[in-house]
């Protein structure tokens, strides 16, 4: 369904770049009708030697020319100035999706200057192994067809919940941040098991893997968690234990809080100007 598409990826970093690689993997559209741009001529060069084809420069004016979806994957930071440059160059009708944590889509769509369909979306860094975690929402002038050609986009690396704007801050909370907190957990396994004696090698690849099993585990059954991790725990064992010296510590809670303060700094992102 994409490849009659002209792609621009505007500031082809981490989750910019996991998007052109997953197409460009899937086939889903053809190097040369993906444009890419990003700052530093270094970090360019290292992406044509990533995806040979694709035409990638810093002009975002001539990337947005004659695009028919436009991907804007800067940091809140520099859109404001991004959005002023590109605005006389984006063809009404063009498709705009946006990556950026907590800028709502009609923050864009007055920015460009243009009542243009822009759907928001929540990708994660897992994205970079096809494994995203991606939420969309339409903006106020998405139609059907923009939203799952936006799905189509955000397919090529992971899986697409769709979802009404205004939970795209829990989202951003939740999934978008989220990686930060597996890795932390892995992190303090892999430390645990090095306190315990393990070499860590060992125990980082024990540690992945564990996080990776459950995860698949609690996928592919679709049981609640509670009852995989009763599975887990015998009577008077050692998981029972641990679990309890968790509860004390309220990992729960923990993680509770800091979606909601993560959602919360979402939601003060909103302002374009920062
Ligand atoms: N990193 C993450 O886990 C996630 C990030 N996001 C959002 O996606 C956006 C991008 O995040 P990352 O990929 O992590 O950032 P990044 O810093 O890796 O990539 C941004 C890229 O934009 C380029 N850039 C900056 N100004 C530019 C301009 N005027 N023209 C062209 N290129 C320009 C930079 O050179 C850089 O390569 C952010 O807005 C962030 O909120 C969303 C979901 C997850
Ligand atoms: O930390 C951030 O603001 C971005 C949005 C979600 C993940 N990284």
């Amino acid at each position: 369904m994409l490849r009659d598409h002209t792609l621009a990826v505007l500031g082809a970093g981490n989750i910019g770049s996991a998007l052109v690689g997953g197409l460009l993997r899937g086939g889903d559209l053809p190097a040369d009708q993906i444009r890419a741009t990003r700052r530093g001529e270094a970090a360019r060069e290292a992406l044509r030697q990533r995806f040979p084809g694709v035409h990638v420069s810093d002009d975002n004016r001539g990337a947005v020319s004659g695009a028919s979806i436009v991907i804007i994957s800067v940091k809140p930071q520099n859109v404001a100035a991004l959005m002023e440059e590109i605005r006389p160059h984006v063809a009404p009708g063009t498709l705009v999706l946006s990556t950026l944590a907590g800028v709502p889509t009609g923050a864009l769509s007055r920015a460009l200057g243009q009542e243009l369909p822009v759907v928001r979306a929540m990708p994660n860094t897992p994205a970079l192994v096809d494994e995203g975690a991606t939420a969309l929402a339409a903006g106020e002038w998405a139609d059907e067809s923009h939203v799952a050609t936006a799905q189509a986009v955000f397919e090529a690396v992971g899986i697409v919940e769709v979802v009404t704007e205004n939970l795209m801050d829990a989202v951003t909370g939740l999934s978008g941040s989220g990686p930060a907190y597996v890795f932390m957990l892995i992190e303090g396994l892999t430390d645990a098991g090095v306190k315990q004696g393990l070499p860590r090698p060992t125990s980082s690849r024990l540690a992945v893997q564990t996080v990776l099993g459950a995860a698949r585990l609690a996928q592919e059954t679709g049981e609640h968690p509670a009852i995989l991790r009763d599975q887990v725990t015998t009577p008077g064992g050692t998981t029972i234990a641990a679990v309890a010296e968790l509860e004390k510590h309220g990992l729960r809670t923990m993680m509770i809080d800091a979606v909601q303060i993560a959602t919360e700094r979402s939601r003060q992102l909103s302002d374009l100007d920062g």
